[in-house]
């Protein structure tokens, strides 16, 4: 059958506006307008549709055959050509704030026009957390202009990665054949994001797999912000900072590239700021790792050490956490341990091979051997130029093989707090950042007497000096012996903000000579090495706009605390020995 001769019968009953109801009937004009029409044959609809039916098989088999031909002969063309006149880039996008409620996925073609952020949308304190931020909605092309070039860019899913976590991808393609271009923009972009990383760090934390999760950008922490005796926090960023420019001295004696510290001692005694610190000041981003983290086996501890960048910092907080829950070798100097087994060759090479073999392979949490923790540390996918940061607070419960140098190579101890961190401690809380322009405001904030240690003193701060009752960090709240006799809170209220209660007030401002006075009268009520840093800062939290009354306050505080500290220990050796807490006491 001629399919010309079918479209034609089609054509006119269409042309005749035929109803449903005429369907099986030809119609007159039909047959008028189409003369052939009845020699055809199909004379009523099915016949006719059967008819084009036995044609549409073949015939668009091949018209569509033809169409996707030239569909493909075209975009190959395309293609070909595009290779020739667009540059083109392709990155993994691994952005972490694609998993948080933060991300506003966008389908504008005026993406990122401005800004990339969304303005108006912050908290309505300004807390940055709130900020919202636009990205480019999956498979969708955006255009935009570079230099007078076409640009366009798509973020695309893969079928990388895991279920929970695929990988996506960022395509880039300008037009234009110099590589310069995209160079530059590349540049541009890194120096844009430089730029903005500037003030902080970015923390990750090894999430459920093996891979790292962006958790926190955090504002670098001056470096004098963190109070510890003399030399220490300089000794040891000295010694990192020596260590990232020493790469070719490690590479010229075949040292591998890497350098570890434990920080040990007392919990709250600045090790966790200092790593934040001194990570600001060598513009280094800290992963952190629990060892006790629930899935985390010897092969996902490599896998995770294996993808850190080259030059970051590693912090295994609490590392003796593991050790505590599970095997404690006993081994006291690695050293002679190592020659014993005749370890001592292979250890040096870096592994920890023939190590107490049986002991090294039980799990000390989890699926984590001591012998897999040792392997990802100094193995051969540890990454160089990491720095690695260890703190405990129970510096005896570490294993000696994690010890040795080339794993930890330099041991700090932190204590509780001297009275120079004490001192020091209470000039920062109450000298104003604008402190170059302090004045002698002695009148201004009501300073008229000194007392016998030459403490400047406020006559209306010591005498009516308020009813207020403050939580210290760590314990039940405690009235001093001032506030008590005049608490103007009732009976059972225990907690009371005291920086709140004078809501309205702010921190007078006090002479260098004013507060380095104040200082010195503190830390002489401070006992030495009794309390930790994080301790004495949250007992002057309580006096945050008040120094004089942080002053007046410390000998009753430090009496209770110090009773509490030999309540507790008498509690604890009770614990462990069984005998009555008053036998211990007493
Ligand atoms: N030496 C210090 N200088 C300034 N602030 C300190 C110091 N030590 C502790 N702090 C303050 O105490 C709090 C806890 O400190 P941090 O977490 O650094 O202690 P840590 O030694 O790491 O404690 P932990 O062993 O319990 O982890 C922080 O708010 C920190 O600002």
């Amino acid at each position: 059958m001629d399919p010309a001769q079918i479209l034609q019968t089609v054509l006119s009953v269409i042309q005749s506006g035929i109803g449903a109801e005429d369907l099986a009937s030809p119609p007159p004009q039909a047959a008028a307008t189409a003369p052939h029409a009845s020699a055809l044959g199909p004379s009523s609809l099915p016949q006719l549709l059967s008819a084009l039916l036995s044609m549409h098989a073949t015939q668009f088999v091949l018209i569509g055959a033809f169409i996707e031909a030239l569909r493909r002969l075209f975009s190959m063309l395309w293609e070909s050509a595009g290779d020739d006149f667009w540059l083109t880039a392709t990155f993994d996008w691994d952005d972490d704030t694609s998993d948080t409620a933060r991300s506003i996925e966008v389908s504008s073609y005026c993406y990122g026009l401005k800004t990339s952020t969304i303005e108006g949308l912050e908290d309505d304190d300004g807390w940055e957390d709130g900020r919202m931020s636009f990205i480019p909605s999956l498979s969708k092309t955006y255009s935009l202009w570079y230099r007078g070039r076409y640009m366009t860019f798509r973020r695309e899913k893969t079928d990388r990665g895991s279920y929970y976590r695929p990988t996506q991808v960022l395509e880039l393609r300008i037009f234009s054949r110099d590589p310069r271009l995209l160079r530059d923009l590349l540049l541009e972009a890194r120096q844009a994001y430089q730029k903005a990383s500037q003030h902080v760090i970015n923390v990750y934390v090894a999430d459920g797999s093996d891979r790292w999760k962006h958790v926190a950008k955090q504002e670098k922490r001056p470096v004098s912000s963190v109070i510890l005796d003399p030399g220490v926090l300089e000794l040891v960023l000295h010694d990192a900072r020596d260590f990232l420019q020493s790469k070719k001295w490690y590479a010229d004696r075949g040292i591998p590239f890497r350098r570890g510290y434990l920080l040990y001692g007392a919990p709250g005694a600045g090790k966790t700021s200092m790593i934040h610190s001194i990570a600001g000041e060598l513009g280094l981003n800290i992963y952190i790792l629990s060892l006790t983290m629930m899935a985390l086996d010897d092969n996902s501890l490599k896998s995770l050490i294996a993808h850190l960048p080259q030059s970051c910092i590693l912090l295994i907080e609490d590392i003796d956490a593991a050790f505590h829950r599970g095997v404690k070798r006993d081994i006291q100097d690695p050293e002679k341990e190592a020659k014993r087994t005749g370890a001592l060759g292979a250890a040096a090479a870096g592994g920890p091979a023939g190590e107490d073999g049986e002991k090294m392979q039980q799990p000390l949490y989890n699926g984590v051997t001591l012998s897999g923790v040792l392997n990802a540390l100094d193995g051969i996918a540890a990454q160089e130029g990491r720095i690695l940061f260890a703190t405990t607070n129970d510096y005896s419960a570490l294993d000696p093989a994690l010890l040795r140098p080339g794993r930890l190579d330099l041991h700090v101890e932190f204590q509780l707090a001297s009275q120079y961190q004490a001192r020091e401690l209470f000039k920062r809380f109450y000298t104003s950042e604008d402190d170059e322009d302090l004045v002698h405001s002695s009148e201004a904030a009501g300073v008229d007497e000194k007392d016998d240690s030459g403490c400047v003193a406020s006559s209306s701060d010591l005498d009516d000096r308020p009813s207020v009752a403050f939580m210290p960090p760590n314990g039940e709240p405690t009235l001093s012996a001032s506030s008590r006799a005049r608490s103007p809170f009732p009976d059972g209220v225990q907690s009371v903000y005291v920086g709140m209660e004078r809501g309205t007030g702010s921190l007078p401002k006090l002479s260098k000579e004013e507060i380095a006075a104040l200082a010195d009268r503190f830390a002489s009520l401070i006992p030495p090495r009794a309390f930790s840093m994080a301790t004495l800062q949250g007992y002057l939290m309580a006096y945050k706009i008040r120094p004089w009354d942080a002053i007046g306050d410390a000998p009753g505080w430090v009496a209770s605390r110090l009773q509490e500290k030999v309540l507790e220990q008498s509690e604890k050796a009770h614990a462990r020995t069984g005998t009555p807490e008053n036998d211990v006491a007493a």
